[in-house]
């Protein structure tokens, strides 16, 4: 390969490889549970690797961790309809969905307590 060559790495194929993977395209959390002490996290890069990897990840981790925890804990939610969320890919470098999400949320009943007790504190 000449010197100077730009090289990317394919993450997407990578993240979906059967070769690396368990049932490559199934959500499975929990395929990561013992991710900090096991060679296996170097299969999965959202964030790059070595010297020029995203300096923003644990940032990233800690805010969208806590982003879907509360989306989950103070709020019901459901689809719109029957028919099951289309998570096909739309084109783009960073994986938009090809259709928009439609969902719809309710408040959980912490979430009265927690809005007027944050109400009350202001008065
Ligand atoms: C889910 C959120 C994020 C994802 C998936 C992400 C992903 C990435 C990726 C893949 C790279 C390129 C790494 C490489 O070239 O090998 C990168 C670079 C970078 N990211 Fe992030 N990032 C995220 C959030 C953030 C945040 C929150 C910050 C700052 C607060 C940040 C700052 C940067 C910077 C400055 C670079 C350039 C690093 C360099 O070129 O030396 N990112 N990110």
């Amino acid at each position: 390969m000449p010197c100077g060559t730009i090289l990317l790495i394919n993450a997407w194929g990578l993240h979906r490889d059967p070769k690396l993977w368990d049932d490559a395209e199934s959500f499975k959390p929990e395929r990561f549970e013992n991710n900090g002490e096991s060679t296996e996290s170097y299969k999965l890069i959202p964030f790059g690797l070595g010297r020029r990897s995203c300096p923003g990840m644990d940032l990233a981790q800690r805010v969208v961790g806590l982003a879907l925890g509360s989306l989950i804990q103070c709020f019901e939610w459901e689809r719109i309809g029957e028919e099951e969320v289309d998570m096909a890919e739309g084109k783009g470098l960073t994986m938009p969905k090809s259709m928009p999400l439609e969902a719809m949320c309710k408040k959980k009943a912490i979430m009265n307590v927690f809005l007027s007790e944050t109400v009350d504190d202001c008065l």
